[in-house]
């Protein structure tokens, strides 16, 4: 076979999807994976290889073993609020895991490589309009390690020819309308499925991370993106890289910012019941604004982002949250 994908986090709620747009398009997506927040009950279209990013000999093993034509790159720690109180864990596993997998990558001649970057190495830059050029300045150490994975790219770009298409996500929401995967962190820290918890009464009420921002009604916006489209976005990234053209950074998201506020009177609407919240005190690291003012993507690599309307995202969600779960 020619068309493996080496896709690392599979087992985690982006690359599971990931996964199933990669077979849909007719690749086979292999999963790299530590189960250190993944599932392997997520793993449902292709091989599993569970192996750790920090583990170079188990890497040149599975390279061996499929000759993927591309590494998908999602495995990471993500958690903002974690990487303000334990910033060497994320250095240590974002930064080194990346670090081995690209040598991996060259030395195996794998010379395309698609990147989760993220809005967070944006940092919190108010009135600014954020495109793919916009200043990088994180305001925590996720979105730093992150920032310092893309600088990894560029220098072994430079030096070996390895092409990337890096993808600066905004906040990533829904799962996959059939429910066959879906969004399951433990401990879950995102606003959507917390609020979906709270609202059948798995969890407390939600509390509102700080109200008195300095945003219309106080409260944080955020500019949120389907899984499905987003990772639909990556296969166009692949396909963009096997047709040879050039590195390239992508913005992904709508261009429409919610606030925390607006996301919690979406999910009465959708799912007709009472949302128990309270007010609370600011979350650290957490930006006033994070909305794309980028169409690159769309006029580039022709994505389009059908399913990213509020209204669809929380459907979605709220479906999976109904029926799915994963298991180690
Ligand atoms: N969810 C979002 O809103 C969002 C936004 C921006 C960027 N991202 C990025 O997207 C990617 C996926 O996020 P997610 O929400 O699916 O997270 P997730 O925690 O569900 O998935 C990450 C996966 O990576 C695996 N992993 C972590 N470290 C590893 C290591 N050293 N070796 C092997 N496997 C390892 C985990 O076990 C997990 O399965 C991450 O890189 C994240 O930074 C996510
Ligand atoms: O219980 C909660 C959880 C979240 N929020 C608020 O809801 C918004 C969204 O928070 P999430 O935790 O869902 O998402 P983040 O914006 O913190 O994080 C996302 O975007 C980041 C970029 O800032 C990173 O890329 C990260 O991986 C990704 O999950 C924020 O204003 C947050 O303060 C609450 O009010 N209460």
């Amino acid at each position: 076979m020619d068309n493996h994908v080496l896709v690392t986090g599979g087992a985690g709620y982006i690359g599971a999807h990931a996964c199933k747009a990669l077979r849909r398009a007719g690749y086979v997506p292999v999963t790299f994976d530590n189960l250190v927040t993944g599932w392997q009950d997520a793993v449902k279209f292709g091989p599993f290889e569970r192996g750790d990013l920090l583990d170079r000999a188990r890497l040149d093993e599975v390279f061996a073993k499929y000759t993927p034509v591309a590494v998908m790159h999602f495995a990471a720690l993500s958690q903002v609020g974690e990487s303000m109180s334990q910033p060497g864990r994320y250095w240590h596993n974002n930064v080194g895991g990346s670090l081995n997998l690209v040598e991996a990558a060259v030395d195996a001649a794998c010379m395309n490589f698609v990147f989760s970057s993220t809005c967070a190495t944006y940092g919190d830059q108010d009135n600014v309009v954020l495109d793919e050029n916009s200043a990088q300045y994180p305001i925590n150490a996720y979105g730093a390690s992150k920032r310092a994975i893309e600088d990894i790219l560029r220098d072994f770009e430079a030096a070996h020819g390895l092409r990337n298409v890096i993808f600066r996500y905004f906040n990533v929401a829904g799962a996959d309308p059939e429910a066959e995967v879906g969004e399951f962190h433990q401990p879950e820290t995102h606003l959507i499925p917390l609020m979906l918890d709270a609202i059948d009464g798995k969890r407390d009420a939600l509390t509102i991370f700080g109200t008195d921002y300095d945003t219309p009604d106080g409260t944080c916006i955020r500019d949120y993106v389907h899984v499905c489209d987003l990772v639909d976005a990556h296969v166009l990234g692949l396909k963009w890289l096997q047709d040879g053209k050039g590195s390239r950074v992508f913005n992904l998201g709508t261009g429409s910012g919610f606030s925390v506020r607006e996301v919690i009177d979406q999910s009465r609407a959708v799912t007709n019941r009472t949302v128990p919240f309270k007010e609370g005190a600011r979350r650290a690291g957490d930006a006033t604004k994070l909305v794309s003012g980028s169409t690159r993507a769309v006029a580039e690599l022709g994505w389009q982002p059908d399913r990213s309307n509020l209204n669809t995202m929380i459907a979605d969600a709220w479906r999976w949250h109904q029926t799915g779960h994963f298991d180690k």
